[in-house]
């Protein structure tokens, strides 16, 4: 009788062919297992190199803690997610890997081998599949338009570039070309001439607020459709507000984040277009009127405070049950909670490739064609700008309760903050969350304490809506906060409509947020 090891069984067996081998009918296979001399081997295992060696023994502690899974004290298991890279080189092979130092971050270490002359042929095609494996659909050698804003959170973003990121990318064989920003809004200006031929990725070391600069950059170029699909827009948090990092990369450590970057994989961004007096500019995270752009906005002198400020401007307010008044037009696509639920879960099994996940195909809008997506600069707007007169079958209808108007395009605000559970990142629509102000201080903190814990979406009080489009207008009151991706506008009526996938980022799986999404499912 023969028995059978599966890769499950045993993490030294190579697993199913690589996505090279699936194209050239197996021809590529060579042995899983390299042996070094009569004292090492390096095996591709399940989802691990595997590294048996008997000198780590002898050499060094490092396995990180307990933070690698190892067998024994000669053996090394390094997740091919970890690879950054393997090349073979005088004999020598080299294989660069992020190594975990705590349980949030990750640095640089390597791996040093040398082979006979006889073996060259098999170690190179080895590292092939090593590095086939350690990348799977995503590019190699991303070639990265680095963007340090010096000012990001408490000042520490160069500092963090060169200690966490630069290794990494480095490591990766990226090609770097790195800028320390000088002032605000030069993010948009150096994005809106870059040469978008001979870059992949825009990496922002920063808060949110240089990404929002980037997407308006490069949507002002007259090739703005072209450059927001060709270039990935990435957020390495360094500053205080790093919810687009907490989404894509579900994480707030920079060079966690910088590995995800590394192995990420395109992915369509919903886009939505502003208009407010005469501009006209792109949100890529969130727009808020109320309480939660008071408790941000209106306690900048509290930084001090860190992120607690946030939650001290919020109870604040709340005490004094403040009211928000407004009118409010909305597009509506899908205003009940299962349905909602029921997207979300179609598109965690939707694989459709990036290039189905853009335009306004899927739309079943009335007035679609109005945006056919064949100009160059920037989507035409199908339902007007805020100085037009209301689009067809949208009424204004006053909110004179308003709590809270939150606006969303992504599912984490901040980090543990997941306001918008059933946010998807090129659904085609906008997720909104109106609250009423007058609803009693309990079940307002209450509110607050479960977007901690995952049970806000459920909330009866939580009125969420998937929608296309809306316009607001502030009434009865004088001066006050909006906010559009965390940065302050003027308190004027202002109106929003989304452009389905115009926008890129970088993702893990390619077409979800790293959040838990709606609770229940
Ligand atoms: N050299 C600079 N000096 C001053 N401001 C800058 C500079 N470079 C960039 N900025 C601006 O800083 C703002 C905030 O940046 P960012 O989001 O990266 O950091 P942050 O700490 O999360 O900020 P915040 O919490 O204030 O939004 C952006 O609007 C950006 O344009």
């Amino acid at each position: 009788m023969t028995t059978t090891t599966t890769p499950i069984d045993n993490p030294f067996v190579d697993p199913a062919p690589s996505f090279e081998e699936n194209g050239r009918g197996n021809s590529f296979a060579t042995d899983a297992t390299l042996a070094v001399g009569r004292n090492a081997s390096l095996t591709l295992g399940t989802d691990s190199l595997i590294v048996l060696d008997e000198s780590f023994e002898k050499r060094d502690h490092s396995n990180c803690c307990g933070l690698w899974p190892s067998g024994t004290a000669n053996t090394r298991a390094v997740p091919f997610y970890h690879i950054l890279w393997a090349v073979l080189q005088d004999s020598v092979l080299t294989i660069q890997y992020a190594s975990p130092t705590s349980k949030t971050t990750v640095q640089n270490a390597t791996l040093n081998y040398p082979f006979e002359y006889q073996q060259v042929e098999a170690v190179n095609k080895w590292v092939y599949k090593l590095l086939d494996r350690a990348y799977g659909p995503a590019q190699k050698k991303k070639r990265v338009k680095v963007l340090v804003n010096p000012h990001a959170g408490k000042g520490s973003a160069v500092k963090w570039y060169h200690r966490d990121i630069e290794p990494l990318l480095k490591a990766a064989q990226c090609s770097i070309d790195m800028v320390n920003t000088k002032y605000m809004g030069e993010a948009v200006e150096i994005t809106q001439g870059m040469d978008i031929e001979a870059f992949d990725v825009v990496a922002c070391c920063s808060g949110d607020g240089l990404p929002h600069e980037v997407f308006n950059g490069l949507g002002k170029r007259p090739d703005a459709r072209k450059a927001l699909a060709k270039i990935a827009v990435v957020n390495l948090p360094c500053g205080s507000g790093n919810a687009m990092s907490c989404n894509l990369n579900g994480t707030d450590s920079a060079s966690l984040a910088t590995l995800v970057m590394i192995k990420g994989i395109p992915t369509p961004l919903d886009l939505i277009s502003i208009t407010q007096g005469e501009n006209r500019t792109l949100s890529f995270l969130s727009q808020s009127l109320g309480i939660v752009a008071e408790a941000d906005l209106a306690t900048e002198h509290l930084r001090w405070m860190g992120p607690m400020r946030f939650h001290w401007g919020f109870l604040a307010r709340l005490m004094g049950q403040k009211c928000y008044p407004c009118d409010i037009a909305v597009k509506s696509v899908l205003e009940d909670k299962p349905s909602i639920r029921e997207l979300y879960k179609r598109e965690q099994n939707n694989h459709e490739p990036a290039s189905e996940r853009r335009g306004y195909k899927h739309l079943l809008d009335d007035d679609a064609s109005a945006s056919s997506g064949f100009e160059d600069g920037l989507p035409s707007l199908r339902y007007g700008t805020v100085n037009d007169k209301l689009p067809d079958g949208w009424e204004l209808i006053p909110y004179d309760k308003l709590g809270n108007f939150y606006c969303g395009n992504m599912s984490y605000m901040a980090a543990d903050a997941n306001f918008f559970g059933a946010a998807l990142p090129n659904d085609g629509y906008m997720d909104l969350i109106c609250i009423n102000g007058d609803l009693g201080r309990l079940k307002t903190v209450q509110m607050l304490l479960n977007v901690d814990n995952n049970k806000f979406f459920d909330m009866p009080d939580v009125y969420y809506r998937k929608i296309l489009g809306y316009r607001i207008i502030p009434k009865d009151q004088g001066d006050g906060y909006i906010s559009i991706d965390g940065e302050r506008v003027p308190f004027q009526p202002f109106q929003a409509e989304v452009h389905k996938g115009l926008g890129t980022v970088l993702s893990k799986s390619g077409h979800m947020y790293e959040s838990p999404g709606p609770w229940g499912l």
